[in-house]
């Protein structure tokens, strides 16, 4: 489903991501965590085209959004081309990016409308049987502003769902919520993971939660992959001495 080729990413001066190869097959759940900083985002920017690689290749599906040749030209998808492959992928942000205007059905059913053409009704439909889902089937009718953070980014969940991805790409989906309310975003997340043969790619400061859902859990460290493997292996047993330090460091948090 996703194939990185010595992707290369700098802002400026600063290599934030230099060769970086990754390989995710369809319908696997990949966590990937690492420090701050260490390119996380970055990739999830890279695979739904909202960052653009110096170098490299990315193909989603078998289908490329950018190429590099032997020689090193770049090049790019064309426009046309490049919107169908970025319609099979779906992500979640941090921040919600709910339409305050409108209430949680219309959030979910209109992107339906404009981006598969679907008729109102059916998007309607389609809507509510995603919100109800999510948790959220007496809440259709609300605004963002009447919901908690957790209803708020299981709306946002909802929306992406609607557009049926086949990749989701989850970007620290709980960090903005108050803690009481993570538990709820994981819970849709972890049905997600068990129940549908979408492939997904987690980032998440949430470990022990990593280790439950993922069938693979890669760990990075200055813009390169320093562990990949089962959540036993990687989690339990990391080969090198920065990865168990940061694991310890974050299960103390
Ligand atoms: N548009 C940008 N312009 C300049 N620097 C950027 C930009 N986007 C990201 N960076 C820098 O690139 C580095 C990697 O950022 P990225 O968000 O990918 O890391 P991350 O691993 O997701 O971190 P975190 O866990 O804190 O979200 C950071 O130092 C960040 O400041």
């Amino acid at each position: 489903m996703v194939r990185m080729r010595g992707v290369r990413k700098a802002f400026g001066p600063r290599v934030i991501l230099e060769g970086l190869d990754l390989d995710v097959g369809a319908g696997e759940k990949v966590a990937l965590i690492g420090p701050s900083g260490s390119g996380k985002t970055t990739i999830l920017r890279l695979l739904i085209g909202l960052t653009e690689p110096d170098a490299g290749t990315i193909e989603i599906d078998g289908q490329y959004l950018w190429h590099s040749s032997r020689g090193g030209t770049l090049e790019r998808a064309d426009e046309a081309h490049a919107r169908q492959v970025r319609r099979c992928v779906g992500m979640v942000f941090q921040q919600f990016n709910l339409f305050p205007h409108m209430t949680a059905l219309q959030n979910v059913h209109e992107p339906m409308e404009q981006v598969l053409r679907l008729k109102r009704p059916e998007a309607k439909e389609r809507a509510r049987a995603l919100l109800a889902r999510v948790g959220l089937g007496e809440h259709v009718d609300k605004r963002p502003s009447q919901l908690s953070g957790g209803q708020q980014q299981r709306v946002a969940i909802a929306r992406s769902l609607g557009l049926q991805p086949k990749l989701m790409l989850f970007d620290e989906v709980t960090s903005a919520l108050d803690p009481e309310l993570v538990g709820e975003v994981l819970g849709v997340l972890r049905e997600l993971a068990h129940e549908t043969d979408m492939t997904m790619l987690i980032v998440t400061h949430e470990i022990r939660f990593a280790a439950d859902i993922a069938d693979r859990v890669l760990v990075f460290d200055a813009g390169r992959v320093v562990e990949d493997g089962s959540p036993e292996i990687v989690l339990k047993d990391p080969s090198h001495p920065r990865t168990r330090q940061f694991l310890r460091a974050i299960l103390e948090r």
